[in-house]
């Protein structure tokens, strides 16, 4: 069952059109990442999706709720993690968290036991009481996605989860990541643009080249999709997104529907 549907969804900035008629369907569950270059508008698309800039045209549901005509209801389903730091570096992790747990409304009765749930499933029991400018980047990141689950939200969006962090940095995250989703069944919707993050831990990935969808599907899907053997998901990524758009969009590939047809004819 779907968890979040886009529906045309579009986005200008005055004549520049950073989104165009974007239409993709996200199952609950699924750990789902949109690629494409710099520019492509994936960062335009999840802050469309959360709420915090509005769609031109088209509009998207997310547990059945609009992101133009129910921003309420929208913003206490989800969990958002952004490119910049959103924890504050003067203040412990477990501080850090406190104040979330007020922003969310979690009952007082309630904050102590969660967070410190959230404390111990990202890893951070041994550090919880230092200041979080003597954290790591991978544990700051960590520290970021346990305020933004405190209130358990059934998605949480994240843009380059991983960005700037070193391998060790990368694969805790990854790892809770994946935690999350086995553990809450999370559905998490991210972007990256490292292409082993997405075949490693995602269960379908979008391809968007100059705002327009230019293919979606499993990593293997994909793989298998562009006709060379021994396909990484790099190679993916040149071929839908290099240069290659008509002005249609015509070389859109739906490979999960293409791959499924292929199956039933054999
Ligand atoms: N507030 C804004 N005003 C004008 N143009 C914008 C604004 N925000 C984004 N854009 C433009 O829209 C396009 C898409 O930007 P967006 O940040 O969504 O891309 P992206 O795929 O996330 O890129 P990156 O991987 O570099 O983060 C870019 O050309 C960008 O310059």
């Amino acid at each position: 069952m779907s968890i979040l549907e886009t529906k045309n969804l579009t986005r200008l900035f005055g004549t520049f059109t950073a989104v165009d008629g974007l239409d993709i369907t996200i199952e609950r569950g699924e750990i789902f990442a949109l690629l494409g270059p710099n520019g492509a508008g994936k960062s335009t698309v999840i802050k469309m999706l959360t709420t915090l800039l509005p769609p031109t045209s088209g509009d998207a549901f997310i547990n059945g709720f609009s992101i133009k005509t129910q921003t309420n209801e929208i913003r206490k389903i989800i969990g958002y993690v952004p490119q910049m730091i959103s924890a504050d570096g003067s203040l412990t992790g477990y501080e850090n968290l406190s104040l979330f747990a007020k922003l969310y409304d979690i009952p007082r009765n309630q904050r102590k036991e969660r967070i410190k749930e959230a404390i111990n499933f990202m890893g951070l029991a041994d550090s919880a009481y230092k200041l979080v400018k003597e954290y790591s980047g991978g544990m700051i990141r960590r520290l970021e996605i346990a305020q933004s689950t405190l209130h358990r939200p059934p998605i949480l969006f994240l843009d380059e989860p991983t960005t700037g962090l070193d391998p060790i940095g990368r694969n805790t995250v990854w790892e809770h990541i994946s935690a999350l989703q086995k553990q809450y069944s999370t559905t998490i919707v991210m972007t990256t643009h490292l292409m082993e993050e997405a075949d490693g831990i995602c269960n379908r990935v979008a391809l968007m080249a100059r705002g327009k969808l230019s293919a979606i599907g499993t990593p293997e899907g994909l793989k298998a999709s562009i006709g060379k053997e021994g396909a990484t998901l790099e190679d993916v990524f040149i071929h839908y997104t290099a240069d290659n758009l008509g002005e249609s969009g015509s070389n859109f590939r739906n490979v999960s529907i293409e791959r499924k047809t292929t199956g039933r004819l054999g």
